[in-house]
């Protein structure tokens, strides 16, 4: 179902509320809904004269984690903020199980969203305990006091977010970290159908980081639903289902991963220039972004090989120019940073060396170019093993263009976008030696 679909079917229907049953013990039976868990439909939040949040549509499904992505006061934490029923908003609707938000309590919002703030705002001296049990009192009469399906839920999130190790030092005595994974395990405690994250990774080191992320990826795997406000892009496509993208307010962009997180998306939300590979081991899309060059966008061909070669590629690529490369092997960095680009490249076989054909088609992917950009010098020293195309060929195919620029191995990539410029009104292009 497409995500307008998705909205629709939430708001026009008054989807069910599936079957979440909400006894006063707390059960909860977790049986799938039918509709999105939340569904956000046109919300608009102001904050005096300031649009934060501009007619936001978001649908989650059970099952799904969504991504919300997006630069500095996008007003990711604003639409979080909107689902908990945190700050009121201007206009638009917020669903909870199919049931409009305005319609439930406090004690019934909190049954149905947790959140893990990025402000903690935690400043009493309780112990961690006594902070992850917090997340049991949407289920607590005025006279219950706490019973062992409490205590048993308290202890599975304190063990799942790893906390148990200083469950009876104070909240004021554990790092940032630490209270990030506190704050994490009062909203498992909670068991909400949906957990809402705000930069749930923001204070946590890299092991931390990513045990946090499988933590809540296996929360969604069991059926629930969790939207993750987070700035690391690589993170985001990593873990996530869906990523939405915001930017000044406003959906930019809604889908998989891989969909969304090109780099005319990344750049356009961002005010950045961006360049989108893959990562190697989890072979998920990596970001990575540069601040804007503002160069007239030129047709070029990379002459080079090896990681320098990509970087060039992937500089110059993220800058807006349409990129040519080759002759390159196979499976080389920068065939790999070309493909991910999908930039065209003439490859060869590894150690095969350049044979009649490809040097042609590497000649007239240089001859329609601006200009051919070689990587590496020429001249004595320059290794040029079997593998590589060797310095005649280079040479051969960047002659193909009317304009060669020639950037030494380590070239810092200011000064490539500027020699790549340069050439291109006509002054010299060469930078480094000749
Ligand atoms: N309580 C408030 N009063 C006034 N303006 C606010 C308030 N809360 C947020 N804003 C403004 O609303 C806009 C959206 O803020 P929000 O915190 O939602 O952005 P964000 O995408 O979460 O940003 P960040 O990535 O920096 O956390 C920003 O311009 C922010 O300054």
């Amino acid at each position: 179902m497409s995500r307008d679909a998705a909205v629709d079917a939430a708001v026009d229907t008054g989807a069910a509320v599936g079957d979440i049953d909400r006894s006063s013990s707390g059960d909860v039976d977790r049986s799938p809904p039918d509709g999105p868990l939340v569904s956000v439909r046109d919300l608009s939040v102001s904050f005096g004269d300031l649009e934060a949040v501009d007619e936001v549509d978001l649908a989650v499904e059970p099952g799904t984690l969504v991504g919300l992505v997006g630069p500095n006061g996008a007003g990711k934490t604003t639409v979080l903020r909107a689902i908990t029923g945190a700050i009121e908003a201007d206009g638009g609707t917020v669903r909870l199980d199919g049931d409009p938000m305005a319609g439930l309590s406090a004690r019934e919002v909190a049954r149905r969203v947790a959140s893990v703030p990025q402000d903690t705002g935690l400043s009493f001296d309780f112990p961690v305990r006594h902070v992850v049990e917090m997340g049991r009192t949407p289920y607590l009469g005025r006279f219950d006091g706490r019973d062992a399906e409490d205590t048993a839920a308290v202890e599975e999130a304190m063990a799942a977010a790893g906390v148990e190790r200083f469950a009876d030092r104070s909240i004021t005595e554990v790092s940032g970290g630490e209270r990030q994974r506190v704050l994490l395990a009062r909203a498992l405690a909670q068991e909400t159908p949906t957990l809402l994250l705000d930069e749930p990774t923001a204070s946590l080191d890299v092991n931390h980081a990513v045990a946090t992320m499988e933590l809540v990826r296996d929360v969604v795997d069991g059926g629930r639903a969790a939207v993750a406000a987070i700035h690391d892009l690589d993170m985001a496509a990593r873990f996530c289902d869906r990523i939405v993208v915001l930017a000044d307010g406003r959906v930019r962009a809604d889908g998989p991963p891989a969909e969304v997180l090109d780099a005319s998306a990344v750049a356009g939300a961002f005010d950045a220039e961006a360049f989108v590979g893959r990562n190697p081991a989890t072979g998920t899309p990596a970001v990575t972004a540069f601040p804007r060059s503002a160069v007239d966008p030129l047709r070029l061909h990379v002459v080079g090989t090896g990681p320098d070669a990509a970087r060039v590629v992937a500089r110059l690529v993220a800058a807006g120019h349409e990129v040519s490369l080759g002759v390159v092997p196979e499976g080389d960095a920068a065939a790999v940073a070309a493909a991910d680009a999908d930039v065209p490249a003439v490859t060869v076989p590894p150690f095969a060396g350049v044979d009649a054909e490809s040097q042609a088609a590497a000649r007239e992917l240089a001859e329609s170019a601006d200009a051919a950009v070689v990587v590496g010098e020429f001249g004595e020293g320059h290794p040029s093993g079997e593998d590589h195309p060797s310095e005649d060929d280079r040479l051969r195919i960047a002659s193909a263009a009317e304009r060669v620029v020639r950037v030494p191995n380590d070239v810092d990539g200011d000064d490539l976008l500027a020699a790549v410029a340069a050439e291109a009104t006509g002054a010299t292009g060469a930078t480094g030696p000749t």
